[in-house]
């Protein structure tokens, strides 16, 4: 607390705003009673300039100016600020549902908010203060706050829908919080510097509207506020007389109003954006860390090949799972027919070109696929020690929302954009406990906290850090350890060490299967990096075409890959030991998923295809007698020949 009010306090714009807001509200309170005239009170000073006196000079019925300016203050305040608060409640109420929920409601609310858009605020307030012969103080505030909060909503509509869809947005979504919390917590204060740059606006459109309500006299002529002066001033032909004081006072009164609220503006946009507070002030040394992506993905390993001893210590068991892109006939199949078990206590990892369907297989397990992708059909079931096996893709939402993180996590594959940067790392790693294990307590949840930094390798004194304070690999380490928080029985990871340099890319893995060893969960490791599975995975899944064309340990998947693309993949990259060997790599590109070539999808590109392979599409089946482990779909292997690593 005392350090967010040293960098209040730091902030010289926001320090000015606020003196200046002050002084506006204090004037507004004490301004009938310090005033040292009535008003309305006339005198023989006619129409006279400044004097020790008049401060401000007298009207051209000797009223005293300066006591005018300062009765004037506390209607122009009250109606500024309570029609904008009016107004930009109205404005996120409308525009954060409208753009967080979408459908029905946001076409029901946006409507509103086009109606209210051409409604011409000030003329219609004019037209109902008249018919109500001068209107009271509340009925104007309400008035201008009612008419004038449409454009607000739009922009935070248009905030909201950018926001639904970001990595922490989703984390939250899948750590089970409602929509209520996810709204409070997680998008409102992304929004706060725009609903606080809302909120100013409305403030000064509320001050300029009451002020040209009461210079066009609706609003009561006998009411003083800075509308009331300007009025007289221009009834009576203030200029024309060269009675400048008539009006610059209470001009200049306005326009260092309006430069109050601006500077508050940028000050609280500095203030709730720690990476523009940061800039201004020290900053934390970090790591020089990239932006980390992490994103949680299962890939299929095959049914055929599990059966073996596996069925007992399966974890999950993913059968003829199929994800589309659209609907109908504009469908494009991501996803075709995964089967896969994943065992109690594995790494297993799931290779492949770009897609070929790795993402959109992992979404559709966890169920967090983005619209327009549908899983068409399919079965995820998950088993628990000693209970009947749960069919993932029959949850009920607040089923789903007990079984991600409880049972399943994902790391996303955006550490940084999966961190929200508003909040601190305490924050966000006490949230996911406070979903879940409501009757802990906040120290317990603190304690917690610190010991899941701990886990992963950071300091605990790093809880009070901002994402932005952190490097990648702390910032990919953090999501590791959320991941965990609830000890989950699977862990999914995504492309966990993309961007990250081949140093941290292995202290980060090598860590994650320390603890994988130690807590005994199972991992599905998503990757582009085959050396990275050589390493850390126990089996591996090479997906082509979003079809599974090859699974096996990963030892034996390296010594003599059996698919035409595993030989492919693997003589893509360098052998760590052994004799120097041309990299051939692959001839070709990956099949577009709308025009999938027909037979074995890999045949247009494969070095020893033949005529049967276009035909139709193999299974994929275990090797032979004694390499259940080993599966592959080709049809080199299913008409019993054998092909050779080139
Ligand atoms: N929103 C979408 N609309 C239509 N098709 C999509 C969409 N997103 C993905 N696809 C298609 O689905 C297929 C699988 O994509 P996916 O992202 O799952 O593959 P991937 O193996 O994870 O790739 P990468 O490694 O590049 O992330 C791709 O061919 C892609 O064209």
């Amino acid at each position: 607390m005392a350090r967010r009010k040293a960098k209040w306090a730091g902030n010289a714009k926001t320090a000015i705003g606020l003196v200046l807001i002050g002084g506006f509200a204090l004037l507004a309170i004490v301004g009938p009673w310090v005033a040292p005239y009535d008003p309305s009170q006339r005198s023989a000073d006619l129409l006279s300039g400044p004097s020790s006196r008049h401060w401000f000079g007298t009207t051209s019925l000797g009223q005293d100016i300066f006591s005018q300016v300062l009765v004037g203050a506390r209607g122009v305040m009250l109606i500024g600020f309570g029609a904008a608060a009016v107004a930009t409640m109205l404005a996120v109420a409308v525009g954060v549902s409208a753009g967080y929920f979408g459908g029905w409601t946001d076409e029901g609310l946006s409507l509103l908010s086009n109606v209210f858009l051409v409604l011409p605020a000030v003329p219609l307030a004019i037209i109902v203060s008249s018919l109500l012969h001068g209107a009271s103080d509340l009925a104007v505030l309400l008035m201008i706050g009612c008419t004038s909060w449409a454009w607000g909503a739009r922009v935070l509509r248009a905030q909201t829908l950018s926001l639904r869809r970001r990595d922490y947005v989703e984390a939250a979504r899948s750590v089970g919080e409602p929509a209520r919390r996810i709204i409070g917590f997680e998008i409102v204060p992304n929004l706060t510097a725009v609903i606080t740059s809302s909120f100013v606006g409305n403030v000064m459109f509320a001050v300029m509207a009451e002020l040209v309500l009461a210079f066009v006299g609706v609003s009561g002529t006998s009411d003083w506020n800075w509308g009331t002066i300007l009025f007289w001033a221009q009834s009576q032909q203030a200029l024309a007389q060269g009675a400048w004081w008539w009006f610059v006072p209470v001009g200049l009164a306005i326009a260092l109003l309006g430069t109050a609220l601006s500077l508050l503006s940028f000050g609280v946009d500095e203030f709730v954006n720690p990476r523009l507070r940061e800039t201004a002030r020290h900053r934390v040394r970090t790591w020089t860390g990239r932006a980390v992506r992490i994103r949680g993905g299962f890939t299929p390993v095959l049914e055929l090949v599990t059966q073996a001893g596996a069925e007992d210590d399966a974890v999950l068991r993913v059968e003829r799972l199929s994800v589309d892109y659209g609907v109908g006939e504009a469908a494009t199949t991501a996803v075709r027919e995964v089967s896969f078990t994943l065992r109690r206590g594995e790494v297993l990892g799931i290779a492949g070109e770009s897609g070929s369907g790795k993402s959109s297989l992992v979404q559709g397990i966890a169920r967090l696929l983005p619209p327009p992708a549908v899983i068409r059909s399919g079965s995820v079931r998950y088993f628990a020690p000693a209970a009947e096996p749960v069919e993932v893709l029959a949850l009920t939402p607040a089923e789903l929302r007990a079984f991600r993180w409880e049972k399943l996590a994902i790391v996303f594959q955006s550490a940084m954009s999966s961190l929200n940067p508003v909040h601190k790392i305490s924050a966000q790693l006490t949230d996911v406990l406070a979903t879940h294990r409501p009757g802990m307590t906040a120290a317990a949840r603190r304690e917690r906290a610190a010991e899941l930094l701990r886990l992963v390798g950071i300091p605990p004194n790093r809880l009070g850090s901002y994402p932005h304070e952190l490097s990648g690999g702390m910032r990919q380490r953090v999501m590791i350890g959320m991941a965990l928080a609830l000890e989950p029985e699977i862990v999914i990871l995504d492309e966990p060490t993309t961007a990250l340099d081949v140093v941290t890319q292995r202290q980060i893995l090598l860590r994650l299967t320390s603890l994988q060893k130690r807590l005994g969960f199972s991992v599905v490791f998503v990757t582009h990096d085959l050396a990275l599975l050589a390493e850390f995975a126990d089996r591996v899944a090479l997906m082509y075409g979003g079809r599974v064309c090859e699974v096996a340990p990963v030892a034996e998947l390296v010594r003599a890959p059996a698919h035409p693309y595993g030989v492919g993949l693997l003589s893509s990259f360098p052998e760590l030991s052994g004799p120097r060997r041309k990299l051939t790599g692959i001839a070709g590109t990956p099949p577009d998923p709308r025009t999938m070539p027909s037979g074995c999808a890999y045949h247009p590109r494969c070095p020893r295809a033949f005529d049967g392979c276009a035909g139709a599409v193999p299974e994929l089946l275990p090797l032979g007698p004694g390499k259940q482990e080993h599966a592959v779909a080709c049809w080199l292997h299913q008409s019993g020949r054998s092909v050779d690593r080139s």
